[in-house]
C-alpha cells in the first residue's frame, strides 16, 4: 500500500501502523520483534510511537542496522533509538548491537544468537530509504545486498560513511510479516522512482525488499510517479 501525505501526517501514520502491527502480533504470540533503523527520518516517528499505549514489556526492539561505533557516538543508530524510546522500553527490551572495535564478527555472532533465541526473525520492520535507495546498510550494487546470509552481517566499504557497519541481510528482512518503508524529503524522490520502477531489481534499489513483504506500507511526502 502506498500512502502519501505531509511529513507530519506520515509520522503519525507510520506510528499508528507500527502500533497496530505490534498489538496484533502480541495478541497472537505474546511478544513482538520490531527492527528499526537510524537516520534523519525516524526520530519523529519514534516520538509518536512512544506516545502509544503499548505493552512495551512484550516488545523487543532490534537495530535493523548499526554503524560500527561506540553506542554513545553521534553516528550510532542505537543512541538515537535509546534517546527516543529508552524511556518506554523496559530494561532488556531494547537490544544494542554489541560493539567490539577489533572483533565485529563477535558482535554479529552475539546479535544473531540473541535474535535466534527469540525465534530468529523480525515480525515488523521499519526502514527508511537513503537517497540512493539503500535501506538498513544494504546498498545498491554493493556486496552487502548480494550477501546470501539470513542473519545480521558485517558490511565493509559502505558508500555512505561510516564505511564499517552491520546490517540485517536481505533474506533476514524478507522473513518479516510487516514492513514500513519511508521516502521522506525531496532528496528521496529519485529513490522513490527507482523503488516503483518495475524494470529495476532489489540489487539496483534495496528499498524494494520491503515491497516484497505481504503487509507493507510505503509512506512518502513526494509525488508518486504514474505506473
Ligand atoms: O545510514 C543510514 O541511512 C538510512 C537512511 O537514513 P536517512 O537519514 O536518509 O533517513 C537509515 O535507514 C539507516 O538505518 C542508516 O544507518
Amino acid at each position: 500500500m502506498i500512502i502519501q501525505g505531509t511529513f507530519e501526517q506520515l509520522t503519525e501514520k507510520a506510528a499508528a501502523i507500527l502500533a497496530q502491527a505490534i498489538r496484533q502480533c502480541i495478541a497472537v504470540k505474546n511478544e513482538a520483534i520490531l527492527a528499526v533503523p537510524g537516520g534523519r527520518s525516524v526520530a519523529a516517528i519514534f516520538a509518536k510511537l512512544r506516545q502509544q499505549e503499548l505493552p512495551w514489556e512484550q516488545l523487543h526492539i532490534f537495530l535493523l542496522d548499526e554503524r560500527l561505533v561506540p553506542t554513545d557516538h553521534e553516528d550510532s543508530n542505537y543512541r538515537l533509538v535509546k534517546e527516543q524510546l529508552g524511556m518506554v522500553a523496559p530494561p532488556g527490551m531494547l537490544h544494542p548491537f554489541p560493539h567490539y572495535p577489533e572483533e565485529p564478527q563477535r558482535g554479529v555472532a552475539e546479535y544473531n544468537k540473541k535474535l535466534k533465541g527469540l525465534g530468529g526473525r523480525f515480525d515488523i520492520v521499519l526502514a527508511s530509504s537513503g537517497e540512493d535507495g539503500h535501506i538498513a546498510s544494504l546498498f545498491p550494487r554493493h556486496p552487502s545486498i548480494g550477501n546470501p546470509a539470513s542473519s545480521f552481517i558485517i558490511v565493509h566499504d559502505a558508500p555512505k560513511p561510516p564505511a564499517e557497519r552491520m546490517s540485517a541481510s536481505r533474506k533476514l528482512i524478507m522473513q518479516a510479516d510487516t514492513g514500513v518503508v519511508l521516502f521522506l524529503g525531496s532528496a528521496k524522490a529519485r529513490a522513490l522512482r527507482n523503488a516503483l520502477d518495475t524494470h529495476l531489481s532489489i540489487v539496483d534499489c534495496p528499498a524494494k525488499i520491503i515491497m516484497e513483504l505481504q503487509g507493507y506500507s510505503l509512506l512518502t511526502d513526494q509525488e508518486v510517479p504514474n505506473p
